[in-house]
């Protein structure tokens, strides 16, 4: 008889389907596995084998160095077929046309050469984020979105991009949306019962029909128009050199077959670094509101080594160990994708003694792995220090986990092609912040702060928290003639 990993007591037929949560599912994962005392456990849902790793070994084991039989993914019939992300190849099955998008992106975004990324986001930060939260301040999830995600854009395709409410952004925001929250396992019951996308629209309980043919059309223009914006602007020679550019010139006299591949990932690209990045940001706005005397440090630190007169730039980021413990910190703490992405098992497995059968969708829970005592002790304190040595220098030899190269980012052959974007994103993002802007709660009417709150509804796969407030003031007369020397504001585009 087959031994499977340990898991919670299941029902006939439908396994444990009803323990599955529909939100923050990664956290009752994390509870049986301390309960059954075990880093690999067994859920059924439905039949479907889900395998959850808690523990960065484990992921490591099976993830990276398996990951020629644990690189597929999960065939979700709402995200996939009804949605049709199919094209994008962050959902494709490990197979020769994902290798080859892999590629692509491989050859334009990692390794060296990394210079025009890097201005890019310079770029970015400067002209769109610092001047958008000096001169709108209460808009800034909207700031944020358009200077980290606008740069991405642009680096993708080339557009020219409104310094605020770009069309092209508000697209891809809608489009990732509707993706994120369509490919969360276990939400939609026609991913357990796949008959069910038959049933029409109309049909009492269809509602996630109706979702999906709104997902289908808005994903389909998101897919498509920037691309052909991108090849309309080349002809017309409006649009800077992109990725898309690039791949269009060096495939010059491309098939339809190659255009297809291009298209598919530049769309894949743009979304998968524009949700990730932007939670991130969002995410350190909530510690400087939580941790005022944190983010004093921090300020501290930047203003000592930018010293007066100009802002801080990548090659600035060795120089602060603080504040690089501070983003390790809230990795670890808020991780952006608790779950991961899953994987999914090609062939039969055993681990530990255990059988992991093919088909098996594979979690490596994030969540659990940077909320482990035995790695973190008190993992739910806030404290960028476990990352420091005594003298305030980042630990060399990193004997505990690092939340900026394991498990954040994924695992083995799936593992996130845009680190290096999203890592030097937020950093710079969080530089210019503290040097420019004091973050401190809103006041009531009496002039009294009032307490933050945040809540993350964990109902996708990236934890994004919901809409909350804050003051953004600039810190100095000087901060200001900063940023306004910075952009030109005669000018919509950036
Ligand atoms: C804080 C920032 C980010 C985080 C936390 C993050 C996290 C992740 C995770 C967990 C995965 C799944 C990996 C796996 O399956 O094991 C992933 C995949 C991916 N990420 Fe990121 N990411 C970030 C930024 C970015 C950026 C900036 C880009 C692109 C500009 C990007 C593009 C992608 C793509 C295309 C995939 C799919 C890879 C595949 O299936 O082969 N990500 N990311």
């Amino acid at each position: 008889k087959k031994r499977y990993p340990p898991g919670p007591k299941h029902l006939p037929l439908l396994g444990n389907l009803l323990d599955i949560p529909r939100c923050h599912a990664y956290k009752k994962f994390t509870k049986y596995s301390k309960e059954l005392d075990s880093d690999i456990i067994y859920v059924d849902a439905a039949g479907q084998p889900i395998i959850v790793l808690s523990s960065l070994k484990a992921c490591n084991d099976l993830l990276s160095k398996r990951s020629n039989i644990y690189s597929d993914r999960f065939h979700q019939t709402m995200s996939f077929e009804l949605v049709d992300c199919k094209r994008l190849f962050a959902f494709q099955p490990y197979n020769d046309e994902w290798r080859e998008a892999r590629r692509l992106v491989v050859k334009y975004f990692t390794g060296p050469g990394k210079t025009p990324i890097n201005n890019c986001i310079t770029e970015f930060v400067r002209k769109a984020l610092l001047p958008n939260l000096l001169n709108t301040p209460d808009d800034f999830f909207t700031h944020i979105r358009n200077g980290i995600g606008g740069s991405i854009v642009s680096l993708v395709y080339g557009l020219p991009t409104q310094r605020e409410k770009d069309p092209w952004i508000a697209l891809a925001d809608e489009a990732l949306a509707c993706m994120t929250s369509t490919c969360v396992p276990g939400k939609y019951a026609v991913d357990i019962f796949p008959f069910l996308k038959h049933i029409p629209e109309w049909f009492p309980e269809a509602q996630f029909q109706k979702e999906a043919r709104v997902g289908r059309e808005i994903v389909a223009r998101y897919i498509h128009e920037p691309f052909e914006a991108s090849k309309r602007g080349m002809a017309e020679g409006t649009t800077q050199p992109s990725f898309v550019t690039r791949c269009l010139e060096s495939l010059a006299g491309a098939d339809e077959q190659k255009e297809l591949l291009i298209e598919n990932v530049s769309s894949t690209f743009a979304a998968g670094g524009t949700d990730t990045s932007v939670t991130a940001v969002k995410n350190f706005f909530a510690v400087l509101l939580l941790f005022p005397d944190i983010q004093e440090k921090a300020q501290a630190e930047v203003d000592s080594v930018i010293g007066s007169g100009r802002l801080p730039e990548l090659s600035d980021k060795p120089n602060m160990p603080y504040l690089r413990a501070v983003l390790k910190e809230l990795l670890r703490w808020n991780p952006v994708a608790p779950a991961g992405l899953p994987h999914m098992t090609t062939e039969d497995d055993s681990y530990k003694g255990y059988f992991i059968p093919k088909g098996s969708i594979v979690f490596g829970n994030t969540w659990a792995i940077m909320h482990d005592e035995s790695v973190f002790p008190e993992p739910f304190n806030f404290d960028p220090t476990r990352f420091l040595t005594p003298e305030g220098q980042l630990k060399a030899d990193m004997d505990i986990l690092d939340p900026e190269t394991d498990a954040t980012f994924g695992f083995g052959r799936r593992i996130c092609p845009g680190i290096d974007f999203g890592l030097a994103s937020f950093w710079l993002s969080a530089a210019c912040i503290l040097a420019c802007f004091n973050i401190a709660p809103e006041l009531d009417e009496m002039g009294t702060p009032i307490p933050p709150k945040f809540e993350y509804l964990g109902k996708e796969i990236i934890a994004h928290p919901e809409p909350f407030k804050c003051r953004i003031t600039p810190r100095s007369k000087e901060t200001i003639a900063l940023i306004r020397a910075g952009y030109d504001e005669n000018s919509r585009y950036i």
